[in-house]
Order: structure tokens, then sequence, then C-alpha cells
């Protein structure tokens, strides 16, 4: 499709120069054929890239398809005219498709949870950025013209992603200075308003933290159709764009690059802690704290890429929850189960999430099924940094009616079988000098859990904290840390069995934050004691149990 338009980005200056030069060449009998076709072929290159850029890019959806159309048919001279709009805006201020998607994928690849814009003009962007975002995502858009928010809205509530959008209409800079007075932050900068104030914008975000350590800020018209770098340029908004880019490549807190997509896309990171060293000066003190352990900021050094897990129990329940949760966080994944379905079941979900993950079916109260499971994993990945020992049974009786076959069930795998797990994977650690065992207790290692009868369980748990203190004093000069973590009422399909359901409420009235526990409640714990942050912590027993044994 031809449109009649500006040329508003080098590659459409570009088609315009070539095109005007074909045009000369064509009414000049003198020149050569070869130039001619040099000339098309040009022609042909710059002029179809754009299109093709359209064709290959992912469809944009309805709403913002409709945006699209609605922005380019209005007319903008006659609106400025009768004084609806401050600004003469040009139709072309539009970001558009490819630009719109690129800035979709950049919001869901730096996994972006609130996204700032500066100059929504008709909410393309905005919108786009928002699809990229997750349900409880949001974006301020800030825009000059109440005008533009007024023509947007209609359109973003047609979207499912517009209720994540909050327009602010006024002076950017007033916007600013409102959110840095409010202490917001931002994972994501888009800035794509008034030319002479992107240094501006730029200066005020680093200097009040509006931008997050790692976020990124993406400033559109970088090239502003290759006025940045022709050397005749004296258009006002070509120099800024020429001195804001040269301010950038030269700040030390950020990285940066620019896209030659449209009229140019800047990227700019700001620097992880590391990178500060040649800033830090006068009373900053310039140790561990202030860069990071080796440079990594605390959540990094929760990060487990790399390393080798394995979870027993991990086909439901916890063990499930675990195992997405080291996965997540990076690890390699064996999911051990008895229930050779459950555990298949849980990889497929690991696999599909992008974490590697084999099943092992083993039974952990046996000690060859055990063996077996810790050759597989060290022989499929090499290693094992992080055992994790969960699985377990819970029987109920009256302790003068437990009998011994309970009984020893009970400690069979909750006790003997954590413990031959510890070995197994020990030895291996120990080989290594390094490892994290993370074992799962229980609240009822602590206290008497009632009104239901569980002396075997309870009596289980409670040598489950022992092993663990143990080898965990034991082995803690060799680099494996061996530490448990007790979870209170987990809600779990089990607690609803008939015999336990009419026990919840009961349960309930024991617990100081007024409700069971979810299996992600326990996530973060385990990813933090497989992690190199937990290094100094050994033998320990991770309570989280909603405060109930304090009551
Ligand atoms: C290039 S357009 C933005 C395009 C938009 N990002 C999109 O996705 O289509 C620039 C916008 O910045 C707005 N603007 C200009 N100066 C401003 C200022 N000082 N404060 C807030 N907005 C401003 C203009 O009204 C205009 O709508």
């Amino acid at each position: 499709m031809f449109h009649q338009k500006v040329p508003d980005t080098p590659v459409e200056v570009i088609v315009d120069l070539l095109t005007k030069a074909k045009d000369i060449a064509a009414g000049c009998g003198t020149v050569p054929e070869e130039l001619n076709n040099h000339l098309q072929k040009a022609l042909e290159i710059a002029s179809g890239l754009d299109d093709y850029l359209e064709k290959m890019t992912m469809q944009e959806s309805e709403p913002l398809a409709e945006l699209y159309k609605k922005t380019i048919s209005h007319d903008w001279d006659k609106v400025f005219k009768e004084g609806k709009t401050m600004l003469r805006l040009p139709k072309e201020c539009i970001t558009g498709h490819v630009e719109g998607q690129t800035l979709k994928m950049l919001v869901q690849m730096s996994q972006a949870k609130k996204v700032l814009e500066i100059g929504m003009f008709t909410g393309y962007g905005a919108l786009s950025m928002a699809e990229g975002l997750p349900e409880d995502g949001c974006l301020v858009a800030c825009e000059l013209e109440p005008y533009l928010k007024d023509f947007a809205q209609p359109i973003f509530d047609k979207s499912p992603h517009g209720r994540k959008i909050t327009v602010k209409t006024g002076s950017a800079m007033d916007t600013l200075k409102e959110l840095a007075a409010a202490g917001e932050q931002f994972d994501m900068i888009f800035i794509d308003a008034d030319k002479s104030n992107y240094i501006n914008y730029y200066n005020f975000i680093m200097d009040n933290t509006l931008l997050r350590l790692r976020g990124v800020i993406c400033v559109d018209n970088s090239l502003f159709k290759g006025k940045v770098y022709l050397k005749d340029t004296t258009d006002s908004n070509g120099l800024a764009l020429r001195e804001f880019n040269q301010f950038i490549s030269k700040d030390p807190r950020v990285e940066q690059v620019i896209v030659p997509l449209r009229d140019g896309i800047s990227l700019i990171r700001r620097l992880p802690l590391g990178s500060l060293c040649s800033l830090a000066q006068g009373k900053i003190t310039d140790d561990e704290v202030f860069q990071g352990v080796k440079g990594h900021s605390i959540l990094d050094r929760m990060r487990l890429d790399g390393k080798v897990a394995y979870v027993t129990g991990g086909g439901q329940g916890i063990g499930r929850a675990f195992a997405h949760a080291l996965g997540e966080a990076g690890a390699k994944v064996a999911v051990v189960d008895m229930d050779q379905g459950k555990a298949e079941t849980v990889t497929r979900e690991l696999l599909l999430k992008g974490i590697p993950s084999i099943s092992i079916t083993a039974d952990i109260s046996k000690s060859d099924d055990v063996q077996r499971m810790v050759d597989t994993v060290a022989s499929k990945w090499g290693a094992i940094h992080i055992a994790c020992n969960n699985a377990g049974i819970n029987m109920n009786s009256a302790s003068e009616d437990t009998s011994l076959e309970e009984w020893d069930r009970t400690f069979n795998v909750n006790l003997r079988g954590t413990f031959i797990c510890c070995q197994a994977a020990g030895r291996v650690m120990l080989k290594q000098g390094y490892g994290k065992i993370i074992n799962t207790a229980s609240m009822a290692s602590l206290i008497v859990p009632h009104p239901q009868k569980q002396l075997s369980y309870n009596t289980s748990k409670a040598g489950v904290v022992k092993l663990t203190q143990t080898l965990g004093t034991e082995w803690v000069d060799r680099g494996v840390r061996v530490n448990c973590i007790s979870p209170g009422i987990v809600d779990t399909p089990l607690i609803h069995s008939e015999d336990l359901r009419p026990l919840v409420q009961r349960w309930l009235s024991d617990i100081p934050a007024g409700r069971l526990a979810q299996v992600t409640d326990l996530q973060a714990a385990v990813v933090y004691l497989a992690s190199e942050a937990s290094d100094y912590m050994t033998g320990h027993n991770l309570v989280i149990e909603g405060g109930q044994s304090l009551w």
C-alpha cells in the first residue's frame, strides 16, 4: 500500500531521495543503464523493508488495529484549528504495528510489571505494552493533551488489557515529579514525547530512582531521520537527539544500544550493582553490601542457574511446588515419586515452562531405589547440588492403638527413607565439596498437632529435625549444608478427606494467620535454602506455619 506521507524515518528518507534520484535519472538521457539499475535495486530494497517487517511480524490485536485506523483517519489539523489540542499533532506520531509489537516483546522479555510511558498520543504504544504485561501489571501513560485521553479511552475499554493503563494528563515532568514523590518505581520506561526534554526526563528518572535496578528505558526517535549523524543538521529536534545519544553513551550508570527500527529505538539498561564501582566515591562504602556479593544483588544470589536438583515426593502437593520453584529459579529438576504417572506429569509441566527435567520412579524407603535415583541424576547432569528430601506419609491412630506396623511404615519412609536419601546424596555432595540438602520435616516436630492423633508421624518428623541438625553440623565444613522446612497444616487434597475435613475449623482457630498454608507459601523457603544466599545456615529447622506453633 502506498501512502503519500512525510518521510519520517531514515529508511523513508532514503526511499524518498532514491525515488527523486531515479526520476531525475529517468529524465536525463545520459545516465548509464548500470546506474539506473543500481538505483532501482536500492529503491526496491529500501522501499520493501517496512512492508516486509509488517508482514513478518505477528498480527496486532483487534483493539490495536482499531486504534491505528481511528488515528490515521482522524483530522488532526482540524482539531488543532478548533483549539481542541494545544499542539498540531501529525498522525505519523503513532508508533504503529512493528514498533508496538517490539515494545510488547520487550515488556514480556524483561518481565516488567510496571511500565511508564512519556508521551502517549492516541495510546497505540501504551496498549501494545499493556498487552505484554501480566494480569497484575500496570502502565502509567503521561500525555499533555486531555483530548488524547478521551480519544484513546473508549478503545482501551474494549481491550481486556486496557484496565492496566492509567493516563495522567498534563506536563510529563510534573507527572514524573508526582510519581517520584509517591515513591513509584518502574521496570520499563518508554520516552516518546517532546524531544528537547528527553535529556531532562532521563536525568530526572535516573536521579530520582524512578527506574529500578536493571530496569530498561526505551527511547523513540533516537535516529531522528538520520539527523543525529548528518553533519549539516540544523533541526533543533535532531540536535537535541544527537546531544541525548552522546550523553547516554558516556553515562557510566547504564549500557545502551540503538536499534535501527523505524526512527530508531534506544534500549538503555540500568547497570547491575557490580559495575557501579567506578561511581563509588566520597562517603560511599564500596563493599559487598554496596556492590553485592561477587557483584550479585540479593535476588540474583537466590538464582539457581546451572544447579542440579531432585525432589522426592515431587509428583504432587508440596513436592510439586518445590520442583516448580527450584526450576523457576534456574535449576534442572529430577522429579522423583513412587507414582510414575504423577512424576511424569510434573516433569511435563516443567518442560513446558522450559525447565530441564526428568522423572524418576523410586520408593525412598528402599535403599536400592534411592541409589538408582542418585546415580540417574548424577549421570544425567554430572552433579547433584540440591537434594530435596520431601517424600513422607502420615497415618492417624490413637497412641494406645498404634500398631507396630503403622509405626514401622511411617518411620521407614519419613525418617529411615530421609536418612537413606541424605546419605546417598550426601556422599555425592561431599565428593563435590558442595551441596544443599533440604528435608521436609513438619510443625509436628515442635508441637503436638491436635485433635487428630498421629504419634508415629510426630515422632518421625522430630527425628527428621535431629537428623538435619546432626548432618548439618557434621558436613558443613566440607561444603554440604543440611536444613529442613517445617510446614504447618498445608491445604492439600489429603486434608479434604472425610476424616480430616471436619477438623479444618478447629485448626483455623489455632492459626494466628487465620488460614491454612498453601503449597506456594513454602516455595521461597526452598529456593532460599537451595541457594548460596543461605550458605551460612545449616542444621536449621525453618518453620512456616502462620504462627501456629506460637499459640
Ligand atoms: C510521538 S507522540 C507519542 C506516540 C505514542 N508513544 C504512541 O505509541 O503512539 C508524542 C506525544 O507526546 C506528547 N507530549 C509532547 N510534549 C509533552 C509533554 N511536555 N508532556 C507530556 N506529553 C507531551 C504529545 O502530545 C504527543 O501525543
